[in-house]
């Protein structure tokens, strides 16, 4: 059942449960990967009483007491991270490394915190907030990620990065930037390139992990937070800490150039879905949860349509919310994402817990086939630079051919005598150089055969012509004598001539004088008719007037 756990995570199998087919993180490579967390119940549930109702039947599952259907549920997912799991074991085993990797790869990679409203969202991903006693000040995955990020950069020596952060907020579906507070609401746009993205937003080159570190605290200083019945500290917003990840190789086949593609890693802390009853939510704080539920729903709507393999191909309602608008490429099938889906372990929650996990589900669903992001005149250069390898790789090969069929041919001109044929050392090129001797030998036959053929159909062909230039000649001397006979007949003779020699008929007798053929006999018929057809021909019998 754990047996892809790896070692170091023996002592683990009491904190988590992977589904049978998982590794780091899930081998499902078509899929969302999707893990879940459970928080330990909070000192405010323990006071009330309230009890845990969720167990972990192990392979990855989770199983809820429905208490309003009176029966249990059983969800599976890649990883479902118990109470007891270590922001480490989530970092370790939730794919989240993978996806640094992947990003550092070139490939836009997204870790979404999905869940209901105190679930521990912000927890897992940048650890405890507020100040003081008792607050731990455990990392989050985030932050563990910044140092297996630069760690991986420093291992990649043969590549250089530029790192940069930029960190938002959507907040009553407007755009806010963290990193450069104001209330003016960035708008976001779309661009063939880009996609869709938040114009004008500010965007800090990292040297370090330090830097990135400040970069989050910044933006945590500057997002909207407020307290409600369920959390002391709620995020009213939906915030994307969006790191770019430019990296530059050199060209093994050419050291003067340099390949460019761009990673991108988003990480989002999705705003807590709340009933508002629960939450006591009023004014401002109510207005932010329909906000938050409004735009968790689209996010759901595209999430399902993605999910359905028969709406996948179909309209995406990506435009219906900001969010699923910024989030459109994570979701879409280029990049790969991570969602982590925190839940309540309390009875009181079952109903929320089982809604989020409904919701994970759902996006374990979505296929995706990630790319890499490169610069599509990069990527142009690219593919010709492959293409003259190719070319470079393909005249070399004929070149060879060629010097090989050339001493084949010094061989056939020296009459068969065998010489040596340069490069030909190798038992391979021996081989090739026999079958290429054969297959000469049988061309140079064929040729000769086709020689011989052609010899001969150039004899018929002068007999043809020489038969057509006769056809042709009597043909002339024929169509001659028949234009003189028609010239014959078209000139009829004048009244007079017929008066004077009614039985002469000189044209008549010169063209009977040709022949006997049908064709003048039946011309002689009709010059006869049209003769007799003439007033006062005499030869003619006048027909009486009606
Ligand atoms: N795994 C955990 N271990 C210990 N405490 C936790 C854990 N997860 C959450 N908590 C605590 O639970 C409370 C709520 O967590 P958090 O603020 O992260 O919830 P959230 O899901 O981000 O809520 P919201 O959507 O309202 O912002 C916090 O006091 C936090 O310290």
């Amino acid at each position: 059942m754990y047996s892809n756990v790896p070692s170091t995570a023996s002592s683990q199998e009491s904190l988590m449960s992977l589904s049978s087919d998982e590794g780091q993180g899930g081998s499902d490579l078509d899929n969302i990967n999707v893990v879940v967390r459970v928080r330990p119940l909070a000192s405010h549930e323990v006071g009330k009483k309230d009890i845990q109702a969720v167990q972990f039947p192990g392979e990855g599952q989770i199983m809820v007491d429905d208490q309003i259907n009176g029966h249990s549920r059983v969800y599976t997912f890649n990883v479902v991270f118990e109470p007891e799991a270590s922001q480490e074991d989530v970092f370790e085993f939730s794919g989240l490394k993978r996806l640094v990797d992947m990003a550092l790869d070139g490939f836009a990679c997204t870790v979404l915190a999905y869940g209901q409203t105190g679930a521990g969202k912000t927890y897992t991903l940048t650890g405890p907030q507020g100040e003081g006693a008792g607050i731990s000040h455990e990392p989050g995955v985030i932050n563990l990620a910044f140092s297996y990020l630069y760690e991986g950069i420093k291992q990649r020596k043969s590549e250089d990065f530029v790192i940069h952060a930029s960190y938002l907020e959507i907040y009553n579906e407007h755009v806010l930037d963290l990193l450069n507070p104001s209330p003016k609401h960035l708008p976001v746009r779309w661009s063939k390139d880009k996609g869709f993205y938040a114009e004008n937003l500010f965007a800090v080159e990292c040297e370090d992990e330090g830097d990135l570190q400040g970069v989050l605290e910044e933006g945590k200083k500057n997002r909207q937070v407020r307290s409600h019945n369920m959390n002391e500290h709620s995020s009213r917003s939906h915030t994307l800490l969006v790191l770019t990840l430019t990296a530059e190789t050199r060209d093994l086949d050419d050291p003067h150039t340099f390949i460019r593609r761009q990673g991108k890693l988003s990480l989002v802390d999705l705003a807590g879905s709340e009933k508002t009853k629960k939450t006591n939510s009023k004014g401002e704080t109510l207005v932010e949860a329909n906000n938050i539920n409004k735009s968790l729903l689209v996010l759901g709507n595209c999430i399902s349509a993605l999910a359905d393999p028969r709406k996948r191909s179909g309209h995406i309602p990506y435009r219906d919310s900001c969010l699923t608008k910024l989030l459109a490429e994570s979701l879409g099938g280029g990049g790969m994402a991570l969602m982590i889906a925190c839940v309540s372990p309390s009875r009181t929650n079952a109903p929320e817990t089982i809604s989020t996990l409904r919701y994970a589900s759902r996006a374990k669903r979505i296929k995706t086939k990630p790319i890499v992001r490169m610069d599509p005149r990069e990527q142009l250069i690219m593919s010709l630079k492959r293409e003259v390898k190719l070319l470079r790789m393909e005249n070399t090969y004929l070149r060879q051919q060629t010097n090989l069929v050339n001493g084949i041919n010094v061989i056939m001109n020296q009459g068969g005598r065998e010489i040596t044929v340069e490069d030909g050392n190798t038992g391979n090129q021996k081989e090739l150089e026999k079958d290429l001797t054969t297959m000469v030998n049988n061309y140079m036959q064929e040729n000769e055969n086709l020689r011989a053929e052609n010899a001969q159909l150039h004899q018929m062909r002068e007999l043809l012509i020489r038969d057509h230039e006769l056809v042709c000649k009597e043909n002339e001397r024929l169509m001659k004598k028949l234009a003189d006979m028609e010239q014959g007949l078209v000139r009829s003779p004048t009244h007079e001539e017929c008066r004077q020699n009614p039985r002469s008929d000189s044209t008549m007798s010169s063209a009977m004088s040709f022949g006997n053929s049908g064709l003048w006999k039946s011309l002689a018929n009709i010059s006869k008719e049209r003769e007799a057809e003439k007033p006062g021909s005499s030869n003619g019998e006048r027909k009486p007037p009606h």
